[in-house]
């Protein structure tokens, strides 16, 4: 079997800047009112980059019988994992959502997308657990705007996933970890791979931290080099010119 991890080019993490999450929220704010790329264009390519990794690195060739589960919290995380549950279904895979609240309670942007995916049939449950074999979990749990340890069902869809034998790809960061410090919550997601969006983010680089994220990408969101350059960010002209997904090593 070829080893997927190759069919992405590889970038030294330390040719990058590393991002406080004070960075990345001035990022998002630029992004919508400097550019007018918005949120739902963020996520979008948040999540098809994030449903792409999972096929490639972790469901093989077909994706027919192949069982996904994402995890969605009420945030932006949520959001792009579930962009990235509508796109694995309509790839052919078995998808099911669960949810860390009531569909009553998301709103904006991450309600915009659960509505698609419940208007596609996917099940979406908000109380119990899924007893059948899963291929590939996606956390969506909590992304930088994490807040002291994880709670209610959030925190029992960390825990869950931690037990099952099949590999979590998080989205932006493990859940329960501080993307800024690295601190690791008491409950956290224990990552086979995470898949962080436009600059990797400093406290994934932590001791602590750096032990639940697994392997690391980069994914896309389409920022322009000239936004990082008035924040006196140096990237890589041609960071993402070969592949919208890389590999940092
Ligand atoms: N430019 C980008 O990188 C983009 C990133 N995106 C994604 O959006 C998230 C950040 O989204 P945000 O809405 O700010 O919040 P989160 O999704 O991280 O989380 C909020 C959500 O979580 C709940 N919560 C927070 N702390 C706890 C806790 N301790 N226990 C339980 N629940 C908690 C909170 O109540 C909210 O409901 C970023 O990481 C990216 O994934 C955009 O998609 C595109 C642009
Ligand atoms: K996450």
């Amino acid at each position: 079997m070829p080893n997927t991890t190759d069919r992405f080019p590889q970038v030294a993490v330390n040719a990058l800047p590393h991002l406080t999450t004070e960075q990345m929220i001035e990022v998002d704010r630029a992004m919508i009112e400097d550019y007018g790329i918005v949120l739902l264009q963020m996520m979008e390519n948040a999540g098809r980059g994030l449903a792409r990794l999972a096929a490639t690195r972790f469901l093989g060739n077909s994706l027919r019988g192949k069982n996904v589960v994402a995890l969605a919290g009420r945030g932006g995380n949520g959001g792009g994992a579930l962009v990235a549950a509508r796109r694995l279904h309509c790839w052919g895979a078995n998808v099911s959502v669960l949810l860390t609240k009531p569909s009553g309670a998301f709103e904006g942007v991450p309600a915009h997308q659960l509505s698609i995916v419940q208007q596609l049939g996917i099940p979406v449950d908000d109380k119990s657990l899924p007893g059948r074999e899963v291929d590939v979990i996606l956390d969506g749990v909590i992304g930088y705007s994490l807040r002291g340890n994880p709670r209610g069902r959030a925190a029992d869809l960390i825990r869950w996933s931690n037990q099952q034998p099949a590999p979590t790809l998080a989205l932006d960061t493990p859940s329960g970890i501080d993307a800024a410090s690295g601190g690791v919550s008491d409950t956290s997601i224990l990552a086979a791979a995470t898949f962080t969006l436009a600059l990797p983010k400093s406290g994934l680089f932590s001791a602590a931290g750096s032990r639940h994220v697994g392997e690391l990408y980069l994914g896309d969101i389409s920022v322009p080099p000239s936004l990082y350059a008035a924040m006196g960010l140096t990237i890589p002209p041609s960071l993402f010119a070969e592949s919208d997904i890389v590999r940092l090593v």
